[in-house]
C-alpha cells in the first residue's frame, strides 16, 4: 500500500536543545498539504550553519527542531495544487525558495525570495503548523528543509527536479555550500580575469569559492586558515599561496597589503567572525577592493572598521547562497557536475551512516570534513 496521504513514521535526527547531541528518534511527519512537497530523504551532508544553530548562537534557533539543510532525495507524494514535481522526482530542497512573483524574485539584483522567509524563520510550514511530531510534541522545521530526517516536508517553491541520472550522494552538496562559495565569486563579487584574491576560512564554503576565482580567472588565489591541513586540499580547488595567521605577529590585513603591492581586488570571509570580517575589508586595495562576507556570526555580533576604509573606495558586500536563483540555478548546476564542469566528488571527505550524524559534527569542529 501506498503511503500517499498517510503519516509517515520514520526515523529523524531530533536537536532537543542547543549544543545536545542529535538524538534517534521515531517521528511522525504528516501528508504535505497544499503547495507543499513530502521528500524521501537519501542523503545528507552537513554545513557549520547546522552545528551554530545548533550551538545556540543563531538568534532565529528554535528547539526542539531537526536540522539539516544540504540534502537530496526522492519525492514520496505531493499536496493539493502542486505542479513543478511529481512523485518520484529526484529532487534537492532549497533554504532559499524562488516563488518567482513577489517583488525580490522579479528582481534581478536579489535571490532573496521572501513569499515564505517569514514562517520558515518560525520553523513552521506557511499555515503556520509544523508537520513533524515527537513524542506528542511538535517538532520544528529548519530552514524549510530539515534533511536530517529520512522523510521531510516542504513547500513546492522550496524544491529544484534535478536530472534523476544525478548520483544524489554527490549533489546533495549543491543544497548549500558548494553553490553559496562559488557564487560568492562569481555573482556577488564578480571576480575578473587576472585579478587577486583572498580567502579567509578554507571549509567547504572557501574551498567553493577559490573553485570560483580560479573559473573567473584570478591570477593569485590567496587561501588563509589557521588549519594548515587545509592547505594541500586548497590546491585542487584553486588556490595557489597559502598563509596561516598564526605565522605572523603582524595583523593579518597588514601582511596582505604587503604582499599584495597595496590590497587585493577581492577577499571573502568564509568563518563567521567578526574581527576577520574587517580584516577582510583592510586586506582590499584601496580604490577598488570588495570583500564579501559569507561566513555568519553569532547572535548579537556586529561588525566595525574606520568609515574611512569605504569613503577611499573599498566595497562591503554579503551573499545568501552565493546569490543563485535557487530553483532555475541548482537543476544547471547538477546538469554541470553531470558534464564534469563543477566539481563536487573532491569536496566529499567522509562518508557515514545516519546513524553517525553526531560523528559529522564532531569531524566538522575538528576540521576533518
Ligand atoms: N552566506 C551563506 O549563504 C552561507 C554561509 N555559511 C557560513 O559560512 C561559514 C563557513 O562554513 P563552512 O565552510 O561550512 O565552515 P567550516 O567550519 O567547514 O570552515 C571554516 C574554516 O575556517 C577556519 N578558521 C576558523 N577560524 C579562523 C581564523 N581565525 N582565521 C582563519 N581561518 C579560520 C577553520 O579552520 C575552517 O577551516 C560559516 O559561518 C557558515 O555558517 C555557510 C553556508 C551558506
Ligand atoms: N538565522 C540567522 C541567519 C542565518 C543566515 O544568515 N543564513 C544564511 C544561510 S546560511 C546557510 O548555511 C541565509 O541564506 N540567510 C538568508 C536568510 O534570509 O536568512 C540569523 O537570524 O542571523
Ligand atoms: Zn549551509
Ligand atoms: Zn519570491
Amino acid at each position: 500500500m501506498g503511503t500517499q496521504g498517510q503519516v509517515i513514521i520514520c526515523k529523524a535526527a531530533v536537536a532537543w536543545g542547543p549544543k545536545e547531541d542529535l538524538s534517534f528518534e521515531e517521528v511522525e511527519v504528516a501528508p504535505p498539504k497544499v503547495h507543499e512537497v513530502r521528500i524521501k530523504v537519501l542523503y545528507t551532508a552537513v554545513c557549520h550553519t547546522d552545528a551554530y544553530t545548533l550551538s545556540g548562537q543563531d538568534p532565529e534557533g528554535i528547539f526542539p527542531v531537526i536540522l539539516g539543510h544540504e540534502g537530496a532525495g526522492v519525492v514520496e507524494s505531493v499536496g493539493e495544487g502542486v505542479t513543478n514535481v511529481k512523485p518520484g522526482d529526484h529532487v534537492i530542497p532549497l533554504y532559499i525558495p524562488q516563488c518567482g512573483e513577489c517583488k525580490f524574485c522579479k528582481s534581478s539584483k536579489t535571490n532573496l525570495c521572501q513569499k515564505i522567509r517569514v514562517s520558515q524563520g518560525k520553523g513552521v510550514m506557511p499555515d503556520g503548523t509544523s508537520r513533524f511530531t515527537c513524542k506528542g510534541k511538535s517538532i520544528a522545521h529548519f530552514m524549510g528543509c530539515s534533511t536530517f530526517s529520512e522523510y521531510t516536508v516542504v513547500c513546492d517553491i522550496s524544491v529544484a527536479k534535478i536530472n534523476s541520472d544525478a548520483p544524489l550522494d554527490k549533489v546533495c552538496l549543491l543544497g548549500c555550500g558548494v553553490p553559496t562559495g562559488y557564487g560568492a565569486a562569481l555573482n556577488t563579487a564578480k571576480v575578473e580575469p587576472g585579478s587577486t584574491c583572498a580567502i579567509f576560512g578554507l571549509g567547504a564554503v572557501g574551498l567553493a569559492v577559490a573553485m570560483g576565482c580560479k573559473v573567473a580567472g584570478a591570477s593569485r588565489i590567496i587561501g588563509i586558515d589557521i588549519n594548515p591541513a587545509k592547505f594541500e586540499v586548497a590546491k585542487q580547488f584553486g588556490a595557489n599561496e597559502f598563509i596561516n595567521p598564526k605565522d605572523y605577529e603582524k595583523p593579518i590585513q597588514e601582511v596582505l597589503v604587503e604582499l599584495t603591492d597595496g590590497g587585493l581586488d577581492y577577499t571573502f570571509e568564509c568563518i563567521g567572525n567578526v574581527q576577520i570580517m574587517r580584516a577582510a575589508l583592510e586586506a582590499c586595495h584601496k580604490g577598488w577592493g570588495v570583500s564579501t562576507i559569507v561566513g555568519v556570526a553569532g547572535a548579537g555580533q556586529e561588525i566595525s572598521t574606520k568609515p574611512f576604509q569605504l569613503v577611499t573606495g573599498r566595497v562591503w558586500k554579503g551573499t545568501a547562497f552565493g546569490g543563485w536563483k535557487s530553483r532555475d540555478s541548482v537543476p544547471d548546476m547538477v546538469e554541470k557536475y553531470l558534464q564534469k564542469k563543477l566539481m563536487l566528488d573532491e569536496f566529499i571527505t567522509q562518508n557515514l551512516e545516519f546513524s553517525q550524524l553526531n560523528e559529522a559534527f564532531e569531524l566538522m569542529h575538528a576540521g576533518k570534513r
